[in-house]
């Protein structure tokens, strides 16, 4: 992303011509990509220190939040927000060439677990019998169709993917709302913000706040009043589960300022003086693939 004369390094969910890779390469021009087999392969390979920077799928607008995601990052890492990208996503169906002709004898569909929901009316009203099988990435399912050309599977990926793996796309844009981006973010160690070229001109901060233990009625409400009184605009608040026990929640919280604005130190201030306990993920550009 940035030109400098050492290229970062930079762990992306593979393999290539995956959404993320598209995300990694819109991003950052000059990098030395690497690319891991699953989400968490690239959240510990940037908390190990391999890598400068991982980039990983974070938020889709049909699915929603990507669990491994979440679960790797906010469940005890040490690692910052440097940048998030948004993209467009179209879903395609593809087949090896050899099994062009036979796509009413598919045996199986093939794809990342949001690809497959983000096309679930599609393929029930097409292909109601054929099992969904669940891969790493959208990427993964096409390398292995070009692969294996007897077996009579389809995958569900982008246009790269097909054009890469040399597949033969059957029918085009099968997602079920045509409005479809995904959310990725840059994570490193270090606490930055990447700057190029076409990024929204306000920062946004990632918090994330456990509530007190007390569990005191109206403790949402206080929080909630803590941004809402100095103006802070709240850009998206989730509950998510903490994993100590049912009905125990911690929340992820985006603020459309940068961390270090007046407002915001009051705001972290005041919700430690509520007892709650606050994570901090960093200030960061939004860029947008249009
Ligand atoms: O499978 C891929 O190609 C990915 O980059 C992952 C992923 C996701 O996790 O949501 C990214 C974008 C699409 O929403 C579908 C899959």
């Amino acid at each position: 992303m940035e030109d400098k004369n050492i290229k970062p390094t930079v762990a992306y969910l593979g393999p290539e011509a995956s959404f993320t890779h598209i995300a990694v390469t819109t991003l950052f021009g000059q990098a030395e990509l690497m690319p891991q087999p699953t989400i968490p392969d690239c959240i510990e390979s940037v908390t190990a220190g391999t890598v400068d920077y991982a980039i990983v799928p974070l938020e889709n607008a049909l699915e929603g939040s990507v669990p491994l995601t979440i679960d790797y990052l906010f469940h005890g890492s040490k690692l910052y927000i440097n940048a998030e990208i948004s993209i467009p996503i179209e879903q395609h169906l593809m087949v090896n060439e050899q099994q062009a002709h036979f796509v009413d004898e598919l045996e199986s569909i093939n794809s990342h677990p949001h690809a497959l929901a983000q096309c679930h009316k599609y393929l029930q009203t097409n292909f109601r019998h054929v099992p969904l099988i669940q891969t790493t990435s959208t990427a993964a399912a096409a390398k292995y169709i070009s692969e294996n050309p007897n077996e009579k599977i389809a995958a569900i990926g982008n246009r790269l993917a097909a054009e890469k793996y040399g597949l033969h796309i059957t029918e085009e844009n099968i997602q079920d709302v045509q409005f479809n981006h995904t959310r990725f973010v840059v994570l490193s160690q270090r606490k930055e913000n990447l700057e190029s070229e076409g990024h929204t001109n306000k920062l946004k901060t990632t918090l994330m706040v456990k509530l007190p233990e007390d569990d005191r009625s109206g403790i949402l409400h206080q929080v909630l009043s803590v941004f809402a009184w100095r103006r802070l605009n709240l850009s998206k608040i989730e509950s998510r589960p903490l994993k100590t026990g049912l009905g125990d929640y911690f929340f992820i919280i985006d603020v459309l300022e940068a961390e270090d604005h007046p407002m915001m130190k009051g705001a972290v201030d005041e919700l430690t003086a509520l007892n709650c306990s606050i994570q901090t993920f960093g200030s960061y550009y939004t860029y947008k693939q249009v």
